[in-house]
């Protein structure tokens, strides 16, 4: 491991952007599938993986729908997000922000009830024995009626306390933000964020759109803005933050190579950018992965990176506390990196 890499393990993490459907690993898969008495149409996880090779988001997402057919029980929802919740206690993310897709459980008989209580008391227990801070994301699926995503609201409002925000993702083209309208506007009467997927694979007018008439807080991915000059003005003045996963965008092929992301030149022009994993059990790995290689494609400096991870705690919806202790964090592990292990200061 170079010097860098070193860095970068140690340095405190926060995760803006994970769909926790994402990160069931084709070896939970199989143990879930067999718990519940599911067939699935693959010899082995080595078989699986070999099947992840996507030509665009929708082929990506064909598969992901499938796969987490897997999740019935409670205990498989809370067992999902406790495997993540480990591995970020591994790679020093404090923090993390997970989104869900209800509609996807919804639609084949799991109820809210089932999967909230999963989702909640693997938070609850990370907190209690990682010391880490989560907040739920409940995103709706654009390509169903925005009639389907308000009854899943509908649903979840004896659960609003517990959710912090709306997002929308799946299959982005042909699929404006301006379909959501009404749906946002009643997760905004919860007294919830609104966060939204735009210029993924979809056009610059969709971030626009989701700015416009969702009026989210954040946009997922949003790459695609350096189509419009004036987008990009707008996000740097308004210092709107985006959340974007650069192994998600090489293995659904908006970029051939990490080499040619636009990454580093967004946060070189001033945009909040904060950096994500997305959906690392099909995308090639979590967020250190995804640090490391970025590191090793586009070569940033350490200041970058301590801006990059900054941005993520100034643009996550925790408590102004929590972001002020996270902010500590941050500068007594760079400050102890450079002392070395001899002289540590306290409280890294
Ligand atoms: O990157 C994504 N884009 C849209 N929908 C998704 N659902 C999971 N990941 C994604
Ligand atoms: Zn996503």
């Amino acid at each position: 491991m170079s010097r860098m890499d070193q860095f970068l393990a140690q340095l405190p993490k926060v995760e803006l952007h994970l769909h926790i459907e994402g990160t069931l690993e084709p070896e939970m898969m199989f143990a879930l599938a067999e718990r519940n008495g599911i067939a699935l149409p693959y010899r082995s996880p080595e078989a699986l993986r070999e099947a992840y090779q996507f030509d665009n988001l929708q082929s990506f997402l064909d598969l992901y729908y499938q796969g987490a057919a897997v999740l019935r029980t409670r205990d498989d929802f809370y067992d999902l997000a406790m495997a993540y919740f480990k591995r970020c206690d591994q790679e020093q993310i404090l923090h993390y922000e997970i989104m869900f897709d209800p509609q996807t459980h919804l639609n084949r008989g799991v109820r809210m009830n089932t999967m909230m209580e999963g989702l909640v008391g693997a938070q609850q227990d990370a907190q209690r024995h990682y010391g880490a801070s989560s907040n739920l994301i409940l995103s709706l699926l654009r390509h169903l009626p925005e009639e389907d995503g308000i009854a899943a609201l509908e649903q979840a409002k004896p659960w609003q306390h517990l959710i912090n925000a709306i997002g929308l993702d799946s299959s982005e083209r042909g699929n404006p933000p301006s379909k959501f309208k009404r749906a946002f506007e009643l997760a905004d009467s919860y007294g919830w964020h609104r966060v939204a997927h735009a210029g993924e694979e979809g056009p610059a007018d969709y971030i626009w759109e989701a700015l416009r008439d969702l009026q989210v807080r954040r946009i997922d991915h949003g790459v695609r803005c350096q189509e419009d000059a004036q987008l990009v003005e707008y996000l740097i003045h308004h210092q709107v933050p985006l959340t974007v996963c650069p192994l998600s965008n090489v293995r659904l092929g908006v970029y051939n190579d990490l080499r040619q992301h636009n990454l580093k030149q967004l946060l070189e022009l001033g945009l909040c950018v904060t950096l994500n994993s997305d959906d690392p059990a099909y995308f090639g790995g979590y967020l250190t992965t995804n640090m490391l290689a970025v590191q090793n494609a586009l070569k940033l400096s350490e200041t970058q990176w301590i801006q990059l991870t900054t941005n993520a705690i100034n643009a996550s919806f925790a408590p102004v506390e929590r972001k002020m202790a996270l902010k500590q964090r941050l500068t007594s592990a760079v400050v102890n990196y450079h002392l070395g292990p001899t002289s540590q200061v306290a409280g890294a």
